[in-house]
């Protein structure tokens, strides 16, 4: 079967297809490191023709009635939705991560982010303030035009959850999505014009780091919102604080899953499933430091050890595979890199191992202390570390101890205690008695390091608009003089 995925052209801009200027990006599959799609970066004129195409279309497509947004946002939903067997191939092609994941968790996140928004739309309101006679309202406006910038680990998925809230709050975008990457942005492009959204909208221009920070600060651009590292979170932030830019930044993690006594056994073996291994473990809000109370951990750690012997790692393509390749050769030898360094420092490989080529198993480590590099640093792979604990407030001091702030979980059958615990827990995003599900509706994002700003539900629209107050005097103004 042919693998061949080159799109019509490498960037999007103003509603056509447009070959990239600058140097060539090669896509490879990473199961079997194959040129799937030879791309070109986007020049920085180009990176500029962009961000005027979409400055000069925002006007008008703010100018339309929340319902007409709302409504291309709905259909753009639709025809993914249609074609969610082809693109999910596309997906996999452009990731590696196993058909049998991107079916239902890549594309099909987009569409409901579309979906919600698009029927969020016409609900958006200003609020009114009774003064006595003179009263003032408030408007939520769009900020113009949005620098959208992605990882690699969901990028279609990474596409639809900036670009549905900043359009539909009558924004445009210009994403850059990662160089590993680049294929899904260019269909949610040609979808959204077939959807009905005016040319220029929605842009996509491709590159590595210096395209992304020609985007950061163009002179067009008025919002950055980026997912990916944090010392590039880092950077993009302070380049947008010269020109005053909003920024969202949804970042790294090294987040704790706690696990009690008193938990069901099943139920936390498979969410530390869930939090470390799903694609291959390159999730942000990866729950990759698991704690376990001294009670469970023998019995914790048998029954994971037993489940993970049963994953089938194989060919992305083939709907059996439960665990696919790590994106390219250099992000596989980073995660080497820190499994050698967990054995070194004494801890117990359970399961697992650095693993060969293109793949590397999921691998737990027993015996770790907090001060080790696998239990301090992100691996972005599908590396879990397993630390031992004996109270509440000692798991709570060492869950919190870290810069990082994405997520956390709580595994107990006292749901007073969960909840005490999650109080307490320095994380954006928490779940009690589940992980890394991320629903539309519930807001997603971190403290500390690992962000500003939240991606989906009502609260990501504070995050792409501007509040406008007005004062109405109903009656004669008075001057001292
Ligand atoms: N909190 C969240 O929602 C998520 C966070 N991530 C994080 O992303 C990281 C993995 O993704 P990577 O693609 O390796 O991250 P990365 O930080 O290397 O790259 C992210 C994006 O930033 C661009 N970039 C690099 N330098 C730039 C600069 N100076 N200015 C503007 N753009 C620049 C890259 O080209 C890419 O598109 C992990 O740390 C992971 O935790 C990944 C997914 C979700
Ligand atoms: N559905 C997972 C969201 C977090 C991430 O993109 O890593």
């Amino acid at each position: 079967m042919s693998l061949n995925a080159q799109p019509a052209a490498s960037l999007f801009i103003n509603g056509r297809p447009v070959e990239g200027e600058g140097d060539a990006l090669s896509v490879r599959y990473p199961y079997t490191g194959e040129e799937i799609a030879l791309l070109h970066e986007a020049s920085l004129d180009q990176v500029a023709q962009a961000c005027q195409a979409a400055a000069d279309a925002q006007p008008a497509w703010a100018a339309m009635s929340p319902v007409e947004r709302g409504r291309v946002l709905t259909r753009a939903a639709a025809i993914i939705r249609e074609r969610n067997d082809e693109l999910s191939r596309l997906e996999t092609l452009d990731t590696g991560k196993p058909i049998q994941e991107t079916l239902v968790a890549d594309w099909e996140s987009g569409a409901q982010a579309l979906e919600f928004f698009g029927g969020l739309s016409a609900s958006i309101t200003g609020q009114m303030i009774p003064l006595g006679q003179d009263w003032a309202y408030t408007r939520r406006e769009p900020l113009g035009v949005c620098a959208g910038i992605g990882a690699w680990n969901y990028p279609s998925q990474i596409a639809c959850w900036k670009a549905a809230p900043a359009l539909v709050m009558g924004n445009a975008m210009v994403f850059k999505p990662s160089e590993e990457t680049p294929l899904g942005a260019l269909k949610l492009a040609e979808i959204l014009i077939e959807a009905g959204l005016p040319a220029g909208v929605f842009n996509v221009v491709q590159g590595r780091g210096q395209v992304g920070a020609a985007l950061t600060t163009d002179a067009n651009v008025d919002k950055v919102s980026l997912t990916g590292s944090v010392p590039t979170g880092r950077r993009v932030y302070a380049a947008a604080a010269e020109g005053m830019r909003h920024v969202t930044m949804e970042l790294g993690g090294k987040s704790p899953l706690i696990v009690f006594d008193d938990a069901n056994l099943e139920n936390a073996v498979s969410a530390a499933i869930l939090a470390n291994f799903y694609s291959s473990g390159q999730i942000c809000s990866n729950g990759t430091r698991v704690f376990l109370q001294e009670g469970i951990r023998e019995a914790f750690l048998n029954r994971l050890a037993e489940r993970v012997r049963n994953v089938r790692a194989g060919d992305p393509l083939d709907p059996e595979t439960q665990h696919g390749p790590i994106v390219n050769a250099a992000q596989a030898d980073k995660i080497r890199a820190a499994i050698e360094a967990g054995e070194q420092a004494g801890a117990r490989l359970v399961c697992g191992g650095p693993g060969e080529g293109a793949f590397v198993p999921p691998t737990v480590f027993a015996d770790a202390t907090d001060d080790m590099l696998i239990a301090r640093d992100e691996i972005f792979g599908p590396v879990m570390t397993t630390l031992e604990f004996y109270d509440e407030d000692e798991v709570v001091r060492r869950a919190n101890g870290t810069g990082f702030g994405l997520a956390a979980g709580v595994f107990t059958q006292d749901l007073t205690r969960a909840h005490r615990v999650i109080s307490r827990l320095e994380a954006g995003t928490c779940w009690i008695n589940a992980y890394n599900l991320t629903p539309v509706e519930m807001p997603f994002g971190g403290v500390k390091l690992s962000g500003l700003g939240r991606e989906n539900s009502a609260a990501a629209i504070e995050h792409y608009s501007q509040l406008k107050s007005v004062y109405v005097g109903m009656g004669d103004v008075e001057a001292p003089y």
